[in-house]
């Protein structure tokens, strides 16, 4: 169904014409004006009688939204509500949004969004997005034929299996799909109407959820191996004819499945995981930040990451590359970082090593003269004997950095920096006011979440947030503005060399290594030209763009405004 098209008057002015009758226009959020119809629209699309008297202007329905959200009292309510006004009317909500960034990312995005997808099956109200299933995968072309918008360039999909820190949550997964892409929205201004969120319902192995009367997803246990493999391959090969430039977002896909979906589809459709590489790419940033504020070269740091999934391995290769870059080789890179899971120190000679974790496991030669307790160096051990500089936190594990091991990388550098990126707030690895206090102020910190800034003796310390939402809604912008075939690593670099330029003085001379969350407009503007200058010299753009890509990015955003809605003749 075509809702509405957006056209321009003679002076260039933009209007949205539709034929749909009036009282839809009120149930379609991309078309509500609530109490912003004029009396011309109210006219012509019968709406005279159904509205209140008064006609609002966008600025005081914010102000009433903003009572309204004000008055709930747990942030799962807050979350439930601007879900709601975001089915009710796309405007108001992105205008809210924006008027209140800061208060509210935390509600739309990590920690709610954690609950939201705990709590799916019982907050239930619209569907928005797109539901495949083994039960309707034979029809995966006809589904597509169906979506709200008929021009879809942006895809968010999860298999639920990882969603943050917080594993396997079957249906509810798709919060996340829902949460990413109004940030696309709301950060870089890509138009709600291209986006579509997508659930790849194939299963859960939580007998919980299984078992749960209300639970909305497929009741079976997750398609694995070659089933699955078939499924997701059924799903890519109807979106490529279907929307052959669609740029997707694989997310909160869990360990190998992530890297093998990756690696399987990146050079067939414009695709990225969010967790590998928008992860290392702005944990890349964060360090380079961090370089900077120390003036300690990135070459002498060593790192340590804990956690092997998704995140702890996309951010070990996008180090990697931030070493080369600085002249070192890939062997001497992967020598300077100890990667860790569940077992501890990964080696090369561990028995069943999964693939993705190969490239990253030290050579057992190098731990040969260590001190160790049992057979296999633990964090505390590998911190003490590699004389790690550098803490990454990805394990999903709250408390794993305790005052013992900060307290000894503290130790090995002036400026220890601990970054604790796990999501959402409940998994941190770490509290910044502890590391500061275990560091006596000297720590370079980072969260996954956000964490109020932090007082310690007189001084005060910003908590910059070390998420992925600093460089996937920029990288979006910039693919869909030059219609890039592919996403790079060299695409995925320039995003991180830029925002680690982004954080200005005052706030890097306070230890702040990421930009404050209002400012995440301007910087995912500055992250798209990066993306696009790189895609440019690769050779992968699908489009010439003009020189000034500043003024062209500004003219095609889109912003919350309610434009004038005509009736097609
Ligand atoms: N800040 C960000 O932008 C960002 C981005 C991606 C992921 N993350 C966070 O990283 C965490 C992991 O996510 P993922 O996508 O990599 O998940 P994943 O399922 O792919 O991997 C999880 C990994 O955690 C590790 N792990 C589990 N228990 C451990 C233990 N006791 N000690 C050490 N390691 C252990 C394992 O190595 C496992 O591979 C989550 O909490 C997630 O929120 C943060
Ligand atoms: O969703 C986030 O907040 C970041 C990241 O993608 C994660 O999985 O934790
Ligand atoms: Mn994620």
């Amino acid at each position: 169904m075509k809702q509405y098209e957006k056209k321009y008057d003679a002076d260039g002015r933009p209007y949205l014409e539709t034929s749909l009758p009036g009282l839809l226009l009120t149930r379609l959020p991309l078309l509500n004006k609530v109490t912003s119809f004029t009396r011309e629209e109210r006219e012509e699309f019968g709406l005279m009688g159904l509205l209140p008297t008064h006609v609002s202007s966008l600025e005081e329905q914010v102000t009433r939204a903003y009572a309204n959200f004000k008055s709930f009292k747990t942030d799962l309510e807050k979350h439930v509500y601007l879900r709601a006004l975001q089915d009710r009317s796309e405007v108001l909500f992105y205008a809210l949004l924006d008027a209140h960034i800061q208060e509210m990312m935390p509600i739309i995005y990590t920690p709610t969004v954690a609950q939201a997808v705990e709590q799916f099956s019982r907050i239930y109200r619209f569907p928005r997005g797109l539901v495949v299933n083994p039960e309707n995968i034979d029809r995966i072309d006809a589904l597509l034929e169906d979506t709200p918008f008929p021009d879809v360039q942006l895809i968010v999909a999860t298999d639920n299996e990882g969603i943050l820190g917080i594993g396997d949550q079957g249906f509810g997964g798709l919060a996340i799909c829902i949460g990413k892409l109004s940030l696309y929205t709301a950060a870089a201004g890509i138009d709600p109407a291209v986006t579509l969120p997508v659930e790849l319902d194939v299963g859960t192995n939580r007998q919980d959820l299984l078992d749960d009367p209300l639970y909305l997803g497929v009741r079976m246990k997750r398609l694995e191996g070659q089933a699955y493999d078939d499924f997701i391959h059924r799903f890519v090969t109807a979106l490529q004819r279907r929307f052959p430039r669609v740029l997707l977002q694989w997310e909160d896909f869990s360990k190998q499945k992530a890297f093998d979906v990756l690696e399987r589809y990146r050079d067939v459709v414009p695709s990225l995981n969010d967790d590998i590489q928008g992860t290392g790419a702005v944990v890349l940033a964060g360090l380079l930040a961090a370089s900077k504020r120390s003036q300690q070269p990135l070459t002498q740091q060593t790192f340590v990451i804990h956690g092997a999934g998704a995140g702890g391995v996309g951010v070990a290769r996008q180090i990697v590359r931030g070493l080369q870059l600085q002249g070192m080789s890939v062997e001497a890179a992967r020598e300077r970082i100890y990667l860790i899971d569940s077992k501890g120190l990964i080696l090369k000679d561990r028995k069943g090593l999964e693939p993705y974790k190969r490239e990253l496991a030290q050579e057992p030669s190098r731990v040969a003269g260590w001190k160790l307790q049992g057979a296999i160096p633990s964090l505390l051990e590998t911190v003490r004997e590699a004389k790690v500089t550098v803490l990454l936190g990805l394990s999903g594990q709250r408390g794993a950095f305790g005052e013992e091991v900060v307290r000894e990388v503290a130790k090995n550098t002036p400026y220890p920096v601990v970054f604790a990126l796990s999501n959402p707030t409940a998994n941190s690895e770490a509290i910044p006011a502890d590391v500061y206090r275990w560091t006596e102020g000297r720590a370079l910190v980072a969260t996954g979440s956000p964490f109020d800034d932090v007082e310690y003796e007189g001084a005060l310390y910003p908590v910059g947030q070390g998420n992925n939402a600093f460089i996937f809604p920029g990288l979006g912008l910039g693919v869909l503005t030059c219609r890039a075939k592919r996403v790079t690593d060299g695409m995925l670099t320039a995003a991180a060399l830029t925002l680690s330029e982004f954080v200005d003085t005052n706030r890097l001379a306070q230890g702040g290594l990421y930009p404050r969350m209002d400012r995440i407009h301007t910087a995912s503007k500055q992250v798209a030209i990066a993306v696009i200058r790189q895609a440019v010299k690769e050779g992968v753009c699908g489009e010439q763009l003009p020189e000034d890509l500043e003024a062209h990015l500004e003219q095609r955003l889109w912003k919350p405004v309610f434009l004038p809605i005509r009736k097609a003749r």
